[in-house]
């Protein structure tokens, strides 16, 4: 992982998110908010069962929302707690703003936050603003950040214009996130292309809808063949007939080698176990 330099508390906490793989598979459910009641499916605590049951490393999630959620969900499963929001009701959707805070975050159990900015909206100036803001805080508190960047905004015609999806990775990692979710550049070659720049890890939102679970795959695979760390999925999870099972097809993309070894395993010290002398 390459995230050396952080303290023992982030990493300890950006391992549990990462596992032994350095992959991520994220279902993202912040969408009721900017899109109201679309995760209907049995509602959010039985969707955050059946992911949590088939190999998701974590869920994003709005503070709201888990009080639908059995705490004991999270024995397997990380948790995201998004800080922004916006609705696509609103003059400006693409004008995200802070609705909680990181020790808020810490106070719901949360193993890590999120901030979405949109590059090249009208508002992105307290967007950043906000990424620095947050930013500052879990380094305070040794939280993983993980920053949504997109480009979005009047002047972006072509939100997986490379140079675009590049520079959003460059912003989330200048404001010092730990991980940053961004759009799909356009063909396998130029993802590859802006993940070799990047310097923290890089995962693809879901995007739109998929007629089937062939190309839910595909999209996944050719993710993966660019070189991301992993998916946030939402909507092609939480609309899919089967969430669950289409969760465990991601999994098994994403973690093709289950629940790997850690790659610098520790040795243990031979006397780890002998009793210590009691000292004074
Ligand atoms: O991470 C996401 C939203 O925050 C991705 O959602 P979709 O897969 O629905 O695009
Ligand atoms: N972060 C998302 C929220 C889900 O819809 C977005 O606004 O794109």
């Amino acid at each position: 992982m390459m995230f050396a330099n952080l303290s023992f508390g982030r990493r300890l906490r950006l391992r549990r998110l990462f596992g032994n793989d350095d992959r991520l598979f994220v279902v993202a459910l912040d969408h009721p908010i900017s899109d109201g009641p679309i995760i209907t499916r049995g509602g959010l605590g039985s969707l955050v069962a059946a992911v949590a049951a088939n190999g998701a490393d974590a869920v994003v999630l709005h503070k709201g929302g888990l009080r639908q959620i059995d705490p004991a969900r999270f024995s397997d499963i990380s948790l995201i707690l998004h800080l922004s929001a916006s609705t696509a009701q609103a003059p400006d959707p693409d004008a995200k703003y802070l609705v909680s805070g990181v020790q808020e975050a810490l106070r719901y159990g949360a193993d890590a936050v999120s901030v979405h900015v949109n590059l090249g909206s009208a508002q992105e100036q307290e967007q950043i603003a906000d990424l620095g803001r947050v930013s500052d805080l879990c380094d305070r508190w040794n939280v993983p950040l993980l920053a949504m960047v997109y480009p979005r905004g009047p002047k972006v015609t072509n939100p997986g214009d490379p140079q675009l999806v590049a520079h959003a990775i460059t912003l989330a990692a200048e404001l010092g996130a730990d991980v940053v979710k961004t759009s799909y550049a356009g063909t396998p070659a130029d993802m590859a292309d802006v993940v070799k720049g990047a310097s923290i890890p890089v995962i693809v939102a879901g995007g739109p809808r998929r007629s089937a679970v062939p190309g839910v795959l595909a999209y996944v695979e050719e993710a993966l063949g660019s070189g991301v760390s992993g998916v946030a999925m939402g909507r092609n999870i939480f609309q899919a007939a089967d969430p669950g099972t289409l969760t465990r097809r991601v999994a098994d993309l994403i973690h093709p080698d289950g629940d790997a070894a850690p790659r610098e395993a520790p040795a243990l010290h031979p006397t780890a176990r002998s009793p210590q002398p009691v000292l004074g």
